[in-house]
């Protein structure tokens, strides 16, 4: 089994900035280029996950949960669990447009954190729809979290826990910025350490992010065995048909 992870950003399917608003177009494109490499045999397994957008990250932002303040409030949880099903179900719909046989994974289901904020999200499931030819769909949710109530799991976590148990082969992060880029607003073509990119590392432009925007992504990728790539929506298919757009982040 040789699994392609690749996340879709909420900032690319959805409008950021308008609480509970899809960007339409956007996850069209997206699934159109799923659906595509499917189709010309390019890929032999994916794995997708999708982060929040304004579905998640607008109830946690208003709840005050984030990645380490949680919340013992069960209606908030619900709240943020039920944007981000509401958001995969999107998701789901358009990639069965498109024939893509996608099947949805809830880490509130299916997972925790203890004290230290260790996360064990099994992923027997997914490795069991691979194995039948379903696409997982997992995204960013809130999750048990011992001492906490609910805490946020970002879908970038998601993608380095699933990455590492299914041993994937290629890893993929689509946001809306064409990689990770310089003070120069260039994209940095490799990273191997956080220092390569300190110095330009910002949170998300969304003021309600509750998970860190690029500098918390590139800390995920760099502890990942496998090499990831950062980049826009328009190199989605050219990522899933085996080229290495936007940043390479290579931690060890
Ligand atoms: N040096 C940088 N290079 C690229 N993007 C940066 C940089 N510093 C900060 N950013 C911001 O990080 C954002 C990407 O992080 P963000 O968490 O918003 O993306 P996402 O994963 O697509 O969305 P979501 O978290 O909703 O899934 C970019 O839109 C940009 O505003
Ligand atoms: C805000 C929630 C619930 C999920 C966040 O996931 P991310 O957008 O991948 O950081």
């Amino acid at each position: 089994m040789t699994p392609t992870v690749l996340k879709l950003g909420g900032s690319v399917i959805t409008e950021k900035d308008r609480a509970e608003t899809l960007d339409g177009a956007a996850l069209d494109a997206a699934a159109d280029a799923v659906a595509d490499a499917m189709e010309n045999g390019d890929l032999d397994e994916l794995v997708l996950v999708h982060g929040g957008g304004s579905f998640g990250h607008h109830h946690a932002s208003e709840a005050g949960v984030s990645t380490t303040e949680g919340s013992a409030d069960a209606v908030d949880a619900v709240a943020i669990h039920g944007a981000m099903k509401t958001l995969n179900q999107f998701v789901l719909s358009r990639l069965h447009d498109r024939g893509v046989p996608a099947l949805p994974v809830h880490p509130l289901s299916a997972g925790a954190r203890d004290a230290d904020g260790a996360l064990d999200l099994p992923m027997s499931q997914a490795a069991t729809m691979l194995g039948e030819g379903f696409v997982p769909v997992l995204h960013g949710d809130v999750i048990a979290t011992e001492g906490e109530g609910v805490t946020v799991l970002s879908g970038d976590e998601i993608v380095t826990t699933a990455a590492e148990s299914l041993s994937a082969e290629r890893v993929g992060l689509c946001s809306t910025v064409p990689g990770v880029l310089d003070a120069e607003d260039e994209v940095i073509p490799e990273i191997t350490a956080f220092a390569d990119a300190a110095h330009a590392l910002g949170g998300s432009d969304a003021d309600e992010d509750v998970t860190g925007g690029m500098a918390a992504k590139v800390r995920e990728l760099l502890d990942l065995g496998a090499p990831a790539s950062v980049f826009g929506a328009d190199d989605i298919g050219a990522f899933l048909v085996g080229e290495n757009p936007g940043t390479t982040i290579r931690g060890r």
